[in-house]
């Protein structure tokens, strides 16, 4: 395979998909970066911006093309013409009148939530971003920054570790570039890593120590131009000198998402296992006689803060999957009535 497709994350998952050897050669390439004028894909006779074919144009918004993705060029090299299925996708409910999945980053594997030893620590937003890790297919990772402010540094790696069993949970000095090149441990030369966290816990120092060159502008103002922050805004795949792929991806703190009990559950899958013990099949923890997770709480073996938070989220994806559902529900019955419409017009013998 070619080294240097293979070197932008091309796995057999992704070529098992290519039946014509010369499009693997030629017309194969990944989605860096997506801005307004159009998409940056790398491809082996180097990167080009490119538009999306007029197929792909119509798709729904989840269809088209997102960064991370793997695609086909036409033969002209200056449209997308496939997507090829992905391995993984975070995605988000789009706000207001555009109530539709739209993609956020594809064929991510390795997730890190990057938090630090501070005020700032909120085990809450660990589990809402693990549960959006578990839908989307990827693996996470918990990076604690700051361990070098506190004394206590190792309090909060396991207060981490207890929000998902087995999840891997790493305190570093994002600072100490020995302390981050820890991290490398956690991305192979062939994988793809997405940084998600709060606006200021490390993760444009994690990134550009990484790259080994100042990508994106960390808090600090720089003295070359005096610009100081700004807030990352764009999401755009580094290809790291060690090998592996980077990518910042702002903003998903708040993404919203639909249809995702699943994920959820498997987070707090602790609480579905004492769940089973509840008197009655269908407990909702809340003041019923022999219920498994209230006698938890009581005992001190499970946080209620946990449990709330498991609610929370869950009636949070019920009103967004609702929502979801009757924006579905609208789209089946706008196409229903152009369909009428369409008939009448053919028996009138109306164009
Ligand atoms: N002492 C110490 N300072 C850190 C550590 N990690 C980050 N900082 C500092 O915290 C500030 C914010 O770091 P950034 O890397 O800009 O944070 P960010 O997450 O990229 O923030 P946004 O770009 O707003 O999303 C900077 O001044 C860093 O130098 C750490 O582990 N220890
Ligand atoms: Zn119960």
């Amino acid at each position: 395979m070619n080294a240097l497709l293979r070197t932008l994350g091309l796995v057999p998952f992704f070529t098992q998909q290519l039946a014509d050897a010369a499009v693997l050669q030629e017309r194969v390439g990944r989605v860096m970066a997506v801005h307004r004028s159009g998409s940056t894909v790398a491809c082996n006779s180097g990167d080009r911006v490119v538009e999306l074919s007029s197929a792909l144009r119509r798709k729904v918004a989840i269809a088209r093309p997102t960064v991370g993705d793997w695609v086909i060029l036409d033969e002209s090299l200056s449209r997308i013409e496939t997507v090829l299925e992905r391995k993984s996708l975070f995605k988000r409910l789009g706000a207001g009148e555009s109530n539709e999945l739209q993609p956020i980053a594809a064929n991510i594997d390795t997730l890190f939530i990057v938090t630090s030893c501070n005020e700032e620590f909120k085990e809450s937003r660990l589990e809402r971003y693990l549960a959006l890790c578990a839908e989307a297919g990827a693996m996470p990772v918990i990076i604690l920054t700051k361990a070098d402010l506190v004394e206590d540094a190792e309090t909060y790696v396991r207060r981490a570790r207890k929000t998902k069993a087995g999840v891997p949970v790493e305190a570093i000095n994002a600072l100490d570039p020995a302390s981050i090149h820890r991290l490398l441990a956690w991305i192979d030369k062939t994988s793809t890593v997405a940084l998600v966290g709060s606006s200021g816990v490390g993760k444009s120092t994690i990134l550009n120590t990484l790259a080994g060159r100042v990508l994106a502008s960390t808090g600090e103002i720089r003295d070359d131009d005096k610009k100081g922050r700004h807030t990352t805004t764009h999401r755009e795949l580094h290809l790291l000198p060690s090998g592996g792929l980077l990518i910042d991806v702002p903003g998903m703190r708040e993404l919203r998402v639909a249809d995702i009990d699943g994920a959820i559950g498997a987070v707090f899958d602790d609480i579905d296992t004492l769940a089973a013990q509840c008197k009655f099949a269908d407990c909702r923890h809340e003041t019923e006689p022999g219920c498994a997770v209230l006698r938890a709480i009581e005992t001190g073996a499970l946080d209620s803060r946990r449990l709330s938070n498991y609610k929370k989220l869950l009636r949070e994806n019920a009103l967004a999957t609702a929502s979801l559902a009757e924006k579905r529900a609208q789209g089946r019955e706008f196409a229903k009535m152009v369909k009428e419409v369409k008939a009448l017009k053919q028996k009138k013998g109306e164009p």
